[in-house]
């Protein structure tokens, strides 16, 4: 049996943060990847996703603009397209590997747990100081009859021929990014909802507005549908739904995402979980002493991010190296869902506190400033909630929500006054950033 300072089961954004931070230090260290290592942000989630989404954007720009100065719309050409994201991305979970093999020893293959000290992998036994679990998330299939037609995310962000017809079920981050992503490309896309809204991290005005927009280029909204089954018809493949059928060449399953944790043998610890992962306590050890998880895996309240991975990786190398005594406290996080229009936001959701006296809510149009303007840009609304003249949220739906909205986490995190921000900040001009102090007065 080998032994080890630490364990760490998985390779994406919170075990490589960890791995990172632990080659500067003389532990012996063991990572143990089942598939890709750097795991799915880089591989197969938000990389690809955003470099796809720069020539998407750049068409949906340029339609936004006919008329107005732009005479021909951009035309995206998926194979060309495809063909250079598999350039950038195919070699990164190799050289993965390879930064990490330099500092750590690595194993290739799915760990799993014999006892509350031991994983086995490959036939070999390990048993470490710290066993840290960070082994992400993985697609929810719907469990329907033709469920082998579904395709997910990670089909799909290598997909080298465009379909022309594309149902996608669900209407959450990964469903509308990526139906705007294979519309944009020109793909028919029919998106069906089981529930009555999209988005729901976000407020109904801003679900609503992107709905529109999405509707306006020819995306179909199929809410309140339940999918029922997909069969091979005779002119492609049939989705049956509660509410009639739809054909397509491609069914991309969105229906959310679980917690890897079933090739663990977690049956045979003392570990516990629920549905939404791994249970963990304020210093992120798991029910067994000893053994911790981070990243997407764990069971919390905070979104199931990149940067939130990141954190959690960090702060544990910070408490097992005895850098800090704390509980884990996580920052102000934003999030963004990259559509076109986009939807961004951090801090207190402006609809839960609308009828909330202690809550000012002011909501401005920006449509007027030039930059918007030149970009025929009719949505873009900010939504900021203060409580008490300080502001503790903030949302946008609008082509550049998720930089605009940007600008407001560090007065929301550093929990600073409007005064205060004016007197200390000066932004560059002309962006949103130039009117933030402006927008702070109640
Ligand atoms: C399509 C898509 C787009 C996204 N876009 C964004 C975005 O724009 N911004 C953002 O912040 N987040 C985004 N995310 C979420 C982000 O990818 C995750 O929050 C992040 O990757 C979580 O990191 P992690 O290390 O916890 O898990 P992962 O990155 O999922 O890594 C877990 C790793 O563990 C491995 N593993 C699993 N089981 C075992 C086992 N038993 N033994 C060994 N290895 C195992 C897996 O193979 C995987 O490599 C997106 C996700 C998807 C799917
Ligand atoms: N831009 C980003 O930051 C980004 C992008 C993609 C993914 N992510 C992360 O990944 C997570 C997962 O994203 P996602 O889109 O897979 O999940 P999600 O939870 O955002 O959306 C799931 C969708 O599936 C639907 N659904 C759930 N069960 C269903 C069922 N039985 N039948 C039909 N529909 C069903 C839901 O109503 C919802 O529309 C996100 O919560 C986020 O944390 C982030």
């Amino acid at each position: 049996m080998k032994k080890y300072d630490d364990i760490l089961i998985g390779s994406g954004p919170a075990a490589y943060k960890m791995s990172n931070l632990l080659a500067k230090t003389d532990r012996k260290v063991l990572v143990i990847e089942g598939f890709e290592y750097g795991g799915t942000c880089p591989n197969y989630g938000c990389e690809p996703k955003i470099f796809l989404e720069g020539a998407a954007r750049t068409v949906l720009q340029s339609q936004q603009l006919l008329g107005r100065g732009i005479s021909q719309p951009a035309k995206l050409n998926w194979e060309a397209l495809m063909q250079t994201k598999l350039n950038r991305f195919d070699s990164w979970p190799a050289e993965t590997r390879e930064i990490i093999k330099k500092t750590h020893d690595v194993e290739d293959g799915y760990a799993n747990f014999i006892d509350n000290r031991t994983v086995e992998v490959n036939n070999h036994r390990y048993q470490a100081d710290h066993i840290i679990i960070a082994t992400g998330q993985a697609p929810n299939l719907l469990d329907i009859p033709g469920k082998e037609y579904l395709h997910t995310s990670y089909d799909l962000l290598s997909l080298k021929k465009l379909p022309q017809r594309i149902a996608v079920i669900g209407a959450g981050f990964v469903g509308l990014e990526l139906a705007t992503l294979v519309a944009a490309a020109g793909a028919e896309v029919t998106i069906v909802v089981h529930s009555d809204r999209a988005l729901r991290e976000f407020t109904t005005k801003e679900d609503e507005a992107l709905v529109k927009a999405m509707k306006q280029r020819g995306i179909r909204f199929s809410f309140n549908t339940e999918t029922q089954t997909v069969a091979q018809g005779e002119n492609g493949l049939v989705v049956t739904t509660d509410h009639g059928e739809i054909q397509a060449d491609y069914v991309l399953a969105a229906t959310g995402r679980h917690p890897n944790i079933e090739k663990l043998g977690l049956e045979n610890t003392d570990i516990k979980y629920d549905r939404h992962g791994i249970q963990v306590d304020g210093h992120l050890m798991t029910t067994v002493n000893g053994i911790y998880a981070i990243g997407d895996v764990i069971s919390r309240k905070q979104p199931k991010l990149t940067p939130v991975a990141e954190f959690e990786g960090q702060y544990l190398f910070d408490y097992l190296t005895n850098k800090t005594e704390q509980k884990i406290i996580y920052p102000t996080i934003g999030q963004a869902a990259f559509t076109f229009p986009e939807v961004a936001r951090a801090g207190v959701n402006a609809d839960e506190v609308i009828d909330d006296s202690q809550y000012q809510v002011k909501t401005v149009s920006l449509k007027y400033g030039s930059l918007y303007a030149g970009q025929n840009d009719q949505i873009s609304t900010l939504t900021l909630v203060f409580k008490d003249h300080q502001l503790v949220g903030v949302s946008e739906v609008g082509d550049y929500a998720a930089d605009d909205v940007n600008n407001f986490l560090p007065i929301i995190g550093l929990d600073i006054s409007g005064a205060e921000y004016r007197q200390k900040v000066m932004t560059i001009y002309p962006t949103l950033g130039d009117k933030v102090a402006g927008l702070l007065l109640p």
